[in-house]
C-alpha cells in the first residue's frame, strides 16, 4: 500500500486513520469514515481499487466535483471516469461495466436509475468498495439533506457483498446512526477523526452593508490578492454576489462569479477558469460550495452569516486544503440572524424544521463569541478541546474584560420578570424604555427595570445576551420555532445573590460588537485588523521567490498544454518542496514529497531543465536544502531562544556573509577566537532555529560520511550518545569533538547527516554520472560494469572506508537485484550502510545504482533512509 502511496500520489506516508480504514475496507467491512474537510478522506477509497485492480464506484453530489477529482486521479496515472447527464463519451458506460476503470464515480440520481444489467456485468468484473461522499446528505437531521441520497439503500440488496463506506466530514451524532441506518451497513467500522483544521485562522466581525465597509472589503481582497493564493468570497444573496463581483472588477481584480441563476455554461466556465488559477478571486453563493477541491485557496471570507454551522465549516473547509496557513472571515450583520423563517420555507418535516433553526442559532451563537472560536466549533462537533487556540481572532486580540455585574442584573431580571416567553428582543426593549403596544398592553412598562437600560444601544444589550448565553446565565430554546431566551439555574443563583443596589462582581470580556457600539460605531464598517494575520511566506530568500514563480509559470504551462488545473500536476506545497531542494535528478524530483511517478515520467525533464537554466542567472545552488523535501515536524525546543550579539556575529558572519569559520575566528568581535569556539557557536545558533547551510558547514568542519559512520559505530559500542568524552576515546585521532557535535546536533533537529553528504558528495562526482542518469531516462538501470569505472572521483571520502573494510570482509558487489534485496531485508537503511555492505563495488557506483532504484520508484529514501517501494 505504501508502495501506491508513494507511486501513484507522492505522498511517503498516511495520514492518521487512513490505513486502517483501507485495510477495513480491503477485509471486505462497511466503513463510516467522519473526519474533517481536507483531512485525505478521499484516498480511503481511490488506494483500494489500485490495491485489487477491482473498480471503486464513488456516490458524489454534484458534476462538478467528479470532473475536478477525475481530472486530478487522470494526472496521477490513476484511471477514472464518471457517470452523468454532461458525460459525453459513450463509451464510458460499456467501459465502466467492463470494469475499465479504477475509479467511477456517479452522482446518486445515476446510480438508482442505472439497470441490474450493468451492476452484474461491473460485479463480474470485479468492484472493490462502493463509496458515499458527503454522506451527510442521506440524513434530514443533515445540513444538506438530498432527497436522492435516500434511494442509494437499493444499490445494497445489488451490491450484496461488497463494502459501503460513507464519508462525511460533518456528522452528528444522530447523523452518524442515519447514515448507518440509511445505507443498511453491516456492523460498520466506524473512524472519526479530529475535526480540528489546524492551519486555519478563524475571525469574525460585524459588519454593516455601508458603501464604506464594501470599500474596505475590496481593498482586503486586493492585498490577498497579491499574495497570490485563490480568494472564495461566499455572499448569501445573488444582489449580494453580483456587487462584490462589480466593485472587485471596478477596483481592477480579475474575478469570477457564481450563482445559480446564471446558466450552466457560464457557471461550468466561471468553476473552470478558478479551478486552473487563470483566476484568483471567484465571488459566489454557496452554490459553488461542495464542489471546490482546489488546494491552493488562501482565504475564505464569508459576506453574510451562513445558514448553519456546519456550512460554515464545510465553506470555510475549502480553504488551505493543502495544509498551508490559510485564513477564513466571517462578516455578519444582525439581520443574519432573523432568516430562519426563509430557511425553513417550504420545508415540511417538523424535525428538519427544528434542525435548520438550531443551526442558525449555532452559527449566530458563534458570530456572538468572545471566546476562542475554535473550542466553540470543536465542541459544537462534540470534540472536546479545553485550551485556547491561539489561532483565532478571539485568541489572538487583547481581551477587553470588565464588571459587567450591573447590565447583566438588569438584563437577567428583566427576561425573568417578562416572564422566560420572549426572545431577546423584549427584554431589550422594556430597558430600553420602550412604550409599544406588546409593551403597555403586558404591563412591561410598569417593571421597576423599564427604562434602566438607556445607555446601551440594542445591539450592544442584544451582544450582552449572546456573552450571557455563551457564560451559562441564560439558555435559548428553540419552542413551536420560535426563539425563546430563559434565565438558566446558574442566572438565577445570580439573581438571587444581588439586588437592585448591589450586585456581586460579573467580570466577563467584551465582545468586538460590545466594543463598537461603545465607540460609537466609529470601526464597525471597517475590516482593518484582520489583516494584520499574515499568511507564511514559507521563508523563501529573493532568489527563490523568483524560482518559485518560474516554477508556477511552468506548472501552468503544463496545466494549459495537458487541459488540466495546475494543482492536478502538483500541489504549491509541492512545489515549495521542488523550489527549495532544486534537484538536479529525476531521482532527487522523484524523493520529494508529494512528487508522483506520473509526474517524475511526464514532466521530470521539463522541471529539471527549467531548474538548472535558472539558477545560474539567480545565484542559487543546484541541490539546495535537500531537507526540504519532506513535511519536518518543527523543532521547538529551545527554537526561540535569543543568542548572545557574539554567537549571533559568528552566526551571521558564516551563513549570511558566507566566511569560512577560519575567518570568522579570525575576525572576533574581541579578537581573534577558537575555530572551536566559532563551531560551536554555529551550532548553538541552529539549535535556536537559525537556517544553516549544513552542506557547506560540513565541508567547512570536514565532517564526510566516513566520518559519521566511524561515530555511529562509537556509539552503538558504547551504548549513549550521553557523554562526549567515552565516544571520542573510541574514534581515531582524526575524528574531533567539533565532528561529534556536528553530528550529534544535526540528528537532534531531524536533519540527517547521510543526506546532507549525500548530496555534497554525489555533487562533487561531477556532472558525468547525473547525465548519464538523466539522458538514460526510464530503462536506466545499471549494468555491472559501470561499476568498476575507477575513474569517478578517486578522491570519495568513502573510499578510505571500504579499504578497510575490503581487507576483513569478504567482497559484495552491486547490483540491481542485490542492492533491492539487501534494502528490502533492511527497511530504512542509510546510503552509507549500504554502500559498506556492498565492499565489492565503489562507493560511487553503489550511490549510482541507488539513484537510478530512486528514479524507477522501485526505493524510497526518506530522512536519509531508504526504503523498498
Ligand atoms: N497521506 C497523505 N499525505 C499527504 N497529503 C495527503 C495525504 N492524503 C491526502 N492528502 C492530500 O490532502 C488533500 C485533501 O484530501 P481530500 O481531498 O481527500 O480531503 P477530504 O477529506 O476528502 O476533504 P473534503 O471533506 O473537504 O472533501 C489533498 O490535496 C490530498 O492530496
Amino acid at each position: 500500500m505504501e508502495s501506491i502511496l508513494k507511486k501513484k500520489f507522492g505522498y511517503s506516508q498516511f495520514r492518521p486513520y487512513q490505513k486502517e480504514i483501507i485495510e477495513k475496507v480491503l477485509d471486505g467491512n462497511d466503513c463510516l469514515v467522519v473526519m474533517s474537510t481536507g483531512s485525505g478522506k478521499s484516498l480511503c477509497y481511490q488506494v483500494p481499487p489500485l490495491v485489487t485492480g477491482k473498480t471503486a464506484v464513488v456516490i458524489s453530489p454534484l458534476l462538478s466535483l467528479m470532473q475536478d477529482q477525475v481530472m486530478s486521479l487522470k494526472q496521477k496515472g490513476i484511471n477514472a471516469e464518471y457517470l452523468g447527464s454532461s458525460q459525453t463519451d459513450q463509451t464510458a458506460y460499456c467501459q465502466a461495466e467492463d470494469g475499465a476503470f479504477d475509479v467511477l464515480y456517479m452522482t446518486p440520481e445515476k446510480a438508482s436509475l442505472l439497470p441490474k444489467r450493468f451492476w452484474s456485468n461491473l460485479l463480474n468484473a470485479g468492484i472493490c468498495l462502493l463509496a458515499v461522499d458527503e454522506a451527510h446528505c442521506i440524513s434530514e437531521w443533515g445540513h444538506d439533506f438530498r432527497k436522492e441520497y435516500k434511494q442509494l439503500d437499493v444499490l445494497r440488496s445489488i451490491l450484496f457483498n461488497v463494502p459501503f463506506i460513507g464519508l462525511t466530514a460533518t456528522a452528528t451524532q444522530k447523523v452518524q446512526n442515519d447514515i448507518v441506518l440509511s445505507l443498511k451497513m453491516i456492523d460498520p467500522y466506524i473512524s472519526i477523526g479530529s475535526f480540528d483544521r489546524k492551519n486555519l485562522f478563524y475571525g469574525v466581525k460585524p459588519c454593516c452593508r455601508s458603501q464604506a465597509f464594501l470599500e474596505e472589503l475590496v481593498k482586503e481582497v486586493t492585498k490577498y490578492n497579491s499574495g497570490g493564493g485563490s480568494i472564495i468570497i461566499y455572499c448569501t444573496t445573488v444582489k449580494d454576489t453580483e456587487q462584490i463581483y462589480q466593485l472587485l472588477m471596478d477596483a481592477g481584480v480579475t474575478t469570477e462569479m457564481y450563482h445559480g441563476q446564471m446558466g450552466s455554461k457560464a457557471r461550468e466556465q466561471s468553476h473552470r477558469s478558478f479551478i486552473r488559477d487563470e483566476v484568483q478571486v471567484m465571488v459566489a453563493t454557496v452554490a459553488f460550495g461542495m464542489g471546490i477541491d482546489k488546494p491552493n485557496i488562501r482565504c475564505v471570507i464569508h459576506y453574510g452569516c451562513p445558514k448553519s454551522l456546519e456550512s460554515y465549516y464545510q465553506e470555510s473547509g475549502r480553504c488551505g486544503r493543502d495544509g498551508l496557513p490559510s485564513v477564513c472571515f466571517l462578516y455578519y450583520s444582525r439581520s443574519d440572524f432573523a432568516k430562519s423563517d426563509f430557511y425553513v420555507a417550504g420545508v415540511h418535516s417538523e424535525n428538519q424544521r427544528k434542525a435548520i433553526t438550531e443551526s442558525l442559532m449555532a452559527a449566530e451563537k458563534y458570530c456572538l463569541l468572545a471566546s476562542c472560536r475554535r473550542r466553540f466549533l470543536l465542541k459544537y462537533f462534540g470534540e472536546q478541546w479545553t485550551a485556547d487556540c491561539g489561532n483565532c481572532d478571539n485568541c489572538t486580540r487583547t481581551k477587553v474584560e470588565r464588571d459587567l455585574s450591573k447590565e447583566s442584573f438588569l438584563l437577567l431580571s428583566c427576561i425573568q420578570s417578562c416572564g422566560g416567553r420572549w426572545g431577546l428582543n423584549m427584554p431589550i426593549d422594556v430597558l430600553r424604555g420602550s412604550r409599544s403596544r406588546k409593551i403597555m398592553e403586558n404591563n412591561f412598562d410598569k417593571l421597576l427595570m423599564h427604562g434602566h437600560g438607556k445607555d446601551y444601544t440594542v445591539l450592544w444589550w442584544k451582544a450582552l445576551g449572546g456573552l450571557l448565553i455563551a457564560h451559562g446565565y441564560l439558555k435559548e430554546i428553540v419552542e413551536d420555532l420560535y426563539r425563546k431566551v430563559r434565565v438558566s439555574p446558574m442566572g438565577l443563583q445570580y439573581l438571587c445573590s444581588a439586588n437592585f443596589e448591589r450586585q456581586p462582581p460579573l467580570i466577563l470580556p467584551l465582545t468586538r460588537e460590545m466594543i463598537d457600539e461603545e465607540d460609537n460605531g466609529a470601526q464597525r464598517s471597517s475590516v482593518e485588523d484582520q489583516s494584520s494575520i499574515a499568511i507564511d511566506d514559507e521563508r523563501f530568500s529573493e532568489a527563490e521567490k523568483r524560482l518559485y514563480s518560474i516554477l508556477l509559470g511552468l506548472r501552468m504551462e503544463l496545466a494549459k498544454e495537458n487541459g488540466t488545473a495546475p494543482y492536478a500536476i502538483c500541489g504549491d506545497q509541492t512545489l515549495v518542496r521542488i523550489t527549495k531542494t532544486r534537484p538536479s535528478t529525476r531521482a532527487r524530483l522523484a524523493n520529494i514529497e508529494g512528487v508522483n511517478q506520473h509526474l517524475v515520467t511526464n514532466y521530470g525533464d521539463k522541471f529539471l531543465h527549467t531548474i538548472s537554466d535558472a539558477l545560474e542567472e539567480l545565484g542559487l545552488s543546484l541541490n539546495g536544502d535537500t531537507n526540504a523535501a519532506h513535511p519536518i515536524e518543527k523543532v521547538c525546543h529551545s527554537a526561540q531562544r535569543n543568542l548572545n550579539p557574539a554567537k549571533f556575529d559568528a552566526w551571521k558572519m558564516w551563513q549570511i556573509s558566507k566566511s569560512s569559520v577560519k575567518e570568522v575566528a579570525m575576525m572576533g568581535r574581541s579578537g581573534p577566537i577558537k575555530e572551536q569556539t566559532v563551531i560551536s557557536y554555529i551550532l548553538e545558533a541552529a539549535q535556536t532555529g537559525r537556517e544553516l547551510d549544513w552542506a557547506r558547514f560540513c565541508l567547512d568542519t570536514g565532517l564526510t560520511l566516513q566520518i559519521i559512520s566511524l561515530i555511529r559505530a562509537a556509539i552503538s559500542k558504547i551504548g549513549s550518545r550521553e557523554r562526549l568524552k567515552p565516544i571520542k576515546e573510541e574514534l581515531p585521532e582524526m575524528v574531533t569533538y567539533e565532528h561529534i557535535k556536528t553530528m550529534l546536533t544535526m540528528e537532534n533537529l531531524n536533519i540527517s547527516p547521510d543526506e546532507v553528504l549525500s548530496s555534497t558528495s554525489s555533487s562533487l562526482l561531477g556532472s558525468s554520472t547525473e547525465t548519464s542518469i538523466d539522458a538514460m531516462g526510464k530503462e536506466s538501470l545499471v549494468r555491472k560494469q559501470k561499476f568498476n569505472d575507477s575513474s569517478i572521483c578517486e578522491s570519495s571520502p568513502k573510499k578510505l572506508h571500504k579499504q578497510e573494510m575490503e581487507s576483513t570482509e569478504e567482497e559484495r558487489e552491486a547490483n540491481e537485484n542485490s542492492i533491492m534485496e539487501f534494502i528490502k531485508a533492511h527497511d530504512r537503511i542509510s546510503a552509507t550502510e549500504v554502500i559498506n555492505y556492498f565492499n565489492g563495488s565503489k562507493a560511487e557506483a553503489v550511490a549510482y545504482v541507488l539513484n537510478c532504484l530512486e528514479t524507477e520508484f522501485l526505493v524510497y529514501k526518506k530522512n536519509g533512509l531508504y526504503s523498498a517501494l
